[in-house]
């Protein structure tokens, strides 16, 4: 099962005693890169890229289903953990994709009720984890997504982009960033909450890849979340569409047509190149 990465551009935290109702508001991007997830019989071990690593997204499914014993997990990603681009939710996402594969080997389920059944299962792991809150949700829905209420049940605008394939989407990984460490510190969470309300609005009135750029980056900046690095090389972005950081990540992303690709693989250092994935 392939789950696209998701850039995260601004979002709002919302926490709730019930994990299906805690989230984030917000918006993002998926991408054509992202990461492969397999079972296969085994000790109830998790790999990701041949590593193998105590993934706490993914053990959370696992447990879920009970499932520790008889099967390992293969992650294979195109991005490490700690990117800010959704890996973590990406791999719970997959995981219980392929566990129901294997559980309803009768069928018993529809395929719309896997798929619900694993969004929530995912999205409870990645909330009881710390490690992401709206990721599974983006990820499930793909495109450039507008999540206008955390949690379930779903409310998202996925809006059309026209001539999507005219456009790049390019990331640079700097260091990690540790989700958990911020989505938990009340201070962060103060600062994130009161930039992003008049965000999403701005937004639904006017969804535009570049209005969604340029309020990204004025999140970014505001809330403080940004590197001065990364704020440096924002302003050598600024003839693109935009460019900004992934939230919650150290990793620059920027959105560019084909005409100025060349110009932006001249200024970044280990460029990605990616495509917006539906
Ligand atoms: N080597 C490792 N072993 C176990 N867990 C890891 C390892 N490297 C990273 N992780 C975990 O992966 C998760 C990454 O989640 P997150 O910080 O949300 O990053 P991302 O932006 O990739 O989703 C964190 O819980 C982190 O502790
Ligand atoms: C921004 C974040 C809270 C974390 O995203 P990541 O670091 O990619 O796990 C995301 O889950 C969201 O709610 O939008």
């Amino acid at each position: 099962m392939f789950v696209p990465a998701h850039i995260t551009g601004f979002f709002k935290i919302f926490k709730d005693r019930d994990f299906l109702k805690t989230g984030s508001t917000g918006a993002g991007i998926t991408l054509d890169k992202g990461v492969h997830t397999t079972i296969k019989p085994g000790n109830g071990d998790i790999y990701f890229n041949n590593k193998k690593i105590d993934l706490s997204p993914t053990r959370e499914v696992m447990d879920y289903f009970n499932f520790g014993g008889s099967y390992d997990v293969m992650h294979f990603s195109d991005f490490p953990l700690g990117s800010g681009l959704g890996t973590s939710g990406g791999c719970a996402l997959g995981t219980a994709h392929e566990v129901f594969k294997i559980i309803d080997t009768y069928k018993i389920y529809d395929d719309n009720n896997y798929n619900n059944e694993a969004v929530k299962i995912a999205h409870i792991a990645e909330v009881k984890c710390g490690t992401g809150l709206g990721d599974v949700i983006a990820q499930h829905t793909k495109g450039f997504v507008i999540r206008k209420k955390p949690g379930f049940p779903i409310n998202v605008e996925k809006v059309k982009i026209n001539n999507i394939d005219d456009y790049y989407v390019v990331v640079e990984i700097l260091g990690k960033k540790e989700t958990k460490n911020i989505i938990n510190n009340p201070q962060w969470i103060e600062k994130i909450n009161k930039t992003s309300d008049e965000l999403l609005i701005k937004l639904l009135k006017n969804p535009t890849l570049k209005n969604f750029m340029d309020l990204s980056l004025y999140f970014a900046k505001t809330t403080g979340l940004i590197s001065d690095n990364i704020l440096e090389i924002c302003k050598d972005l600024k003839f693109t569409i935009g460019a900004s950081q992934a939230m919650l990540g150290n990793t620059v992303f920027c959105i560019c047509k084909k005409e100025d690709l060349d110009d932006v693989l001249s200024i970044l250092k280990n460029p990605i190149v990616c495509k917006i994935y539906e």
